[in-house]
C-alpha cells in the first residue's frame, strides 16, 4: 500500500489524558491547514463501533481473553481497511487513539497471553500499516484509574475495572515498548497539567509534519 499520509497514535494507560490531548492537538492542526482525521479504537466507525460494545460491556465477564484479543484485531481490520488507509492514501494526517500496542501491552502483558502471539495475530490484522509516530503519555496506574473516578461523567468499562496490578503490567510494557522502538515511540510524562502535557505532545506531533 502506497501512502502519502502521516500515521500518528497516542498511546497509554487508562486515564492518562489520551482523549483530551487529542483534542488540543487537533486544534493545533486546524491552525496549521493541514489535513487530518480524527478516530478511536476500539472504533472508528460503525462496524468496529459495534464490536466496541461488546467487547466494554461490563456484562461479557465470561469473555475469553484471546476472544477479547480477537476482537480487538478485528475491529482494528475493518478500521484499517475503512478509514485509515483511505485517509492516508488520501495525504491526510490520521490522529488515532490507541492502536496495536494497546493490544500488546493490554492482551499481550495485561492478559498474559504473551506479547509475540498478539503481535503475530495483528500482523495478520494490519499488514505492514504500522503508524510513523505514536505518542506514549506515561502515567502510573494508580493516577490514572484515579483520574477516571474523579471524571463523574465518564462510564467505567469492562477493562477499567480491571485490578491495579493489571494495570500496572499493562504501564510496564508500554515502557518496553518505547525503550523497544525509540524512533517510532515517543514517551511524554503526563503526570503534569494537560496542558504541560499536550505542550510536550504537540512539540513531537509537530516536528514530524511533512
Ligand atoms: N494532565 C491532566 N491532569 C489531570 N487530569 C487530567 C489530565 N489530563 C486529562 N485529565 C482528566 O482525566 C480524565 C481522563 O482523561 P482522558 O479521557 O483524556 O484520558 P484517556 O487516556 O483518553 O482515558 P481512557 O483511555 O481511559 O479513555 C478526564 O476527566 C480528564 O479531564
Ligand atoms: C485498542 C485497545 C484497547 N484496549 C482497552 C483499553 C481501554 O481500557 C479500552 C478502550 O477504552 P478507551 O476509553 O477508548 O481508552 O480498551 C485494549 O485492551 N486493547 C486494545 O487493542
Amino acid at each position: 500500500m502506497k501512502k502519502n499520509g502521516l500515521f500518528v497514535t497516542l498511546e497509554g494507560p487508562d486515564g492518562a489524558g489520551k482523549t483530551s490531548v487529542m483534542e488540543i492537538l487537533a486544534a493545533r492542526l486546524k491552525e496549521t491547514g493541514k489535513p487530518f482525521i480524527q478516530t478511536r479504537e476500539p472504533g472508528g466507525i460503525r462496524i468496529s463501533e459495534m464490536i466496541r460494545e461488546i467487547i466494554l460491556d461490563q456484562a461479557n465477564t465470561e469473555m475469553d481473553a484471546r476472544t477479547e484479543a480477537l476482537l480487538y484485531a478485528a475491529a482494528r481490520r475493518q478500521h484499517l481497511v475503512q478509514k485509515i488507509v483511505p485517509a492516508l492514501q488520501e495525504g491526510k494526517i490520521v490522529l488515532c487513539d490507541r492502536f496495536i500496542d494497546s493490544s500488546i501491552a493490554y492482551q499481550g502483558a495485561g492478559r498474559g497471553i504473551g506479547t509475540e502471539e498478539v503481535r503475530e495475530i495483528n500482523r495478520f490484522a494490519i499488514g505492514s500499516t504500522m503508524p510513523d509516530l505514536t505518542i506514549l503519555l506515561d502515567l502510573s496506574a494508580e493516577e490514572g484509574l484515579a483520574r477516571i473516578a474523579r471524571n463523574k461523567g465518564r462510564e467505567v468499562n469492562r477493562l477499567d475495572s480491571e485490578s491495579l496490578e493489571f494495570h500496572r503490567i499493562v504501564r510496564a510494557e508500554y515502557e518496553t515498548i518505547a525503550e523497544t522502538e525509540p524512533e517510532r515511540v515517543i514517551r511524554i510524562d503526563a503526570s503534569g497539567t494537560l496542558e504541560e502535557t499536550a505542550e510536550k505532545a504537540w512539540a513531537s506531533l509537530k516536528s514530524r509534519l511533512p
